[in-house]
């Protein structure tokens, strides 16, 4: 039999050769006799025709052996011996090595365009979401001198304006507020009235419309003397100094008396329900007040009483959307959960929070709802100290869309966006730029991107620090990353934050806005957070500072320890 006609001998391609390897390692360590020897597979190897260089001696003994068909333990042995001492030879010639020096060229090569396809496909996305941010600037700018020029004339208001300037992020609304109510502090107004979103405020049957105007100071120190806010920098005669810190505390002083309350309440709760039923009826008949109250929870109170004929309610979104222009406060009864659902009413700015704690923790719900009728006659009367929660204005940018009008409404949160990998197994893979610059790529079971009132919630589970919920930042933390040196990022306020799925990611994400409205993010797909201009502001029970430490003392029982003892040495 020849070489040539051996069952091996078509074994030429790169596969054939790891096999005929392995083979030829695993029979030398095989202990027993081999029957049939497998040199012919090494000779199988290289082309028989032209490669000149085989060892002829020991095919032959091989010929041998299979042409006598003996299977003798010292002759196979041998045999094999010599076989395998031919096949390292063979294999230190240049042939095959060359063969596994391409192989790897090759590959590198293949690393290398799939890693130029990558750049190309971040690059793209990169441009496009680039683009987008000045689009908005460049909106926002144009928006804003539009008001000016309409506020010339002598009118408030501009429905597509408006829209316009509550669905942009990238700026803070203007801080010359001085205006209708003086040249300091901020006049609800403004805030509440000149930039609301949506369509014109109207009449509307169910609602009343009269606003409590009011004005907002800064305290210093819990000095309620209404020391107005200087200049955050100074640059007086070339020396910069800090003349003001930015994080004084605010208060709230109304200008007219406020006429109407909305109450946000936790469903399923019976106490909660009787109670809201007794403070209804307390602020109408001792405060005069006009309550408005869910569609659910009208329904409850008319069926119990018809007492509470008075109560008002809205029917639609277009009314829901027009709550901010009748609301002077908010009363919440229920805990965090509760605060989370009255701040995702508003889309825009937000009437002052009176948050009474029916929960188990209670970190924003400072006012005892036993000593409810103290509590609303000091925050009736004012002034009361506030605290300014910023809310994360968060865009889903899809890749398939092809304009902005594809993408889809802002959606406001009060604690944190989450972007999570949901049900699949997979680590999720996110770049992350901060304004235009790379943060970081996050491989784990994701990223939170959180306020700092959301700092005590989801992040400070995560790892994340807790921070005082005036403090202007963004937290940045990362669940369970899949490495040992990420720990969590506060990036400044005024910063745009834009979280991507990359193209080569092996899954989709998940992102959830306060624990809720669960998103689908495929590859291509981006997520742009920046701060809102609508913040929540919620009436502090002392202030802000206080009513915080009180939170992470008796909420959290932060840094609970015994005390050692102290008995001195003996006399
Ligand atoms: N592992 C976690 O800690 C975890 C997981 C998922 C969601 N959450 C948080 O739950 C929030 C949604 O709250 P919910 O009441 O609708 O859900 P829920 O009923 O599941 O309550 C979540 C808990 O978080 C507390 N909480 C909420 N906001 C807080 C804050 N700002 N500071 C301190 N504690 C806070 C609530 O008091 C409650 O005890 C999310 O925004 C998220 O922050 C936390
Ligand atoms: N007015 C509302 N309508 C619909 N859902 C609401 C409303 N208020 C609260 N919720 C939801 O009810 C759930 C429980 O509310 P909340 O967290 O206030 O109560 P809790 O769980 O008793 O308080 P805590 O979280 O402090 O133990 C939350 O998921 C919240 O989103």
């Amino acid at each position: 039999m020849s070489l040539d006609e051996l069952p091996h001998k078509k074994l030429a391609s790169s596969e054939g050769i790891q096999f005929a390897r392995s083979d030829s390692r695993f029979r030398s360590l095989s202990p027993a006799p081999i029957p049939i020897p497998t040199a012919p597979s090494f000779r199988s190897l290289v082309d028989p025709v032209s490669d000149e260089r085989v060892n002829h001696d020991t095919v032959t003994s091989h010929e041998s052996e299979i042409g006598s068909g003996s299977i003798s333990t010292v002759s196979s042995t041998v045999s094999s011996v010599e076989s395998e001492k031919a096949a390292y030879e063979f294999l230190a010639q240049t042939p095959i090595k060359s063969t596994d020096a391409h192989l790897v060229e090759f590959s590198e090569a293949m690393r290398t365009v799939a890693k130029a396809l990558r750049r190309v496909a971040e690059g793209k996305a990169a441009a496009q979401a680039e683009a987008e941010e000045w689009r908005r600037k460049y909106e926002l700018e144009m928006a804003h001198k539009q008001q000016r020029k309409i506020k010339g004339y002598g009118s408030c208001a501009n429905n597509e304006l408006e829209k316009l300037a509550s669905q942009l992020t990238l700026e803070t609304p203007a801080s010359d507020q001085a205006g209708c109510c003086g040249n300091h502090g901020i006049c609800s107004h403004e805030v509440l009235q000149d930039e609301s979103p949506g369509p014109n405020p109207r009449s509307s049957h169910k609602l009343v419309s009269r606003k409590a105007s009011f004005r907002l100071s800064w305290g210093c120190n819990g000095d309620k003397n209404g020391q107005h806010k200087h200049d955050f920098v100074s640059f007086e005669k070339g020396d910069i100094t800090t003349a003001e810190r930015s994080n004084k505390q605010i208060l709230l002083k109304w200008e007219s008396s406020p006429q109407t309350v909305l109450f946000i309440t936790k469903p399923n709760s019976n106490s909660v329900h009787v109670l809201c039923a007794e403070m209804v009826r307390w602020l109408k008949e001792h405060k005069k007040i006009n309550v408005v109250v869910e569609p659910r929870v009208s329904k409850e109170l008319l069926t119990e009483d018809s007492y509470y004929n008075f109560i008002q309610t809205w029917d639609d979104d277009e009314e829901k959307k027009m709550l901010h222009t009748k609301v002077d406060l908010i009363v919440t009864l229920g805990g965090d959960g509760t605060v989370l659902w009255a701040a995702s009413l508003f889309k825009g700015p937000v009437p002052p929070v009176v948050a009474f704690s029916l929960g188990s923790l209670g970190f924003m719900t400072p006012f005892p709802s036993e000593q409810y009728r103290d509590c609303l006659d000091n925050v009736l009367n004012g002034p009361f100290s506030i605290t300014l929660r910023n809310r994360l204005q968060c865009h889903v940018i899809r890749d398939a869309a092809k304009d902005e009008l594809e993408t889809e409404e802002p959606i406001l949160v009060l604690n944190e966006v989450t972007i999570d990998r949901g049900i699949s197994s997979y680590l999720t893979y996110l770049e992350c730029y901060c304004d235009s610059s790379f943060v970081t790529c996050v491989q784990g079971d994701g990223l939170i991107i959180s306020t700092t009132s959301g700092s005590t919630a989801y992040s400070l589970a995560a790892g994340g620090s807790m921070v005082h919920p005036q403090v202007p930042g963004i937290l940045f933390t990362p669940i369970c990353p899949h490495s040992l040196s990420f720990r969590p990022l506060i990036l400044p306020e005024y910063v745009t934050l834009r979280v991507q799925v990359p193209h080569n990611s092996r899954g989709q994400a998940w992102a959830s806005f306060d624990g809720k409205d669960r998103k689908l993010l495929s590859p291509g797909d981006a997520l742009i957070c920046s701060i809102s201009p609508w913040p929540v502001p919620t009436a502090c029970l002392v202030d802000s500072t206080t009513d915080f430490l009180r939170s992470i003392h008796e909420g959290l029982h932060w840094n609970l320890r015994k005390s050692q003892s102290f008995d001195g040495p003996r006399d």
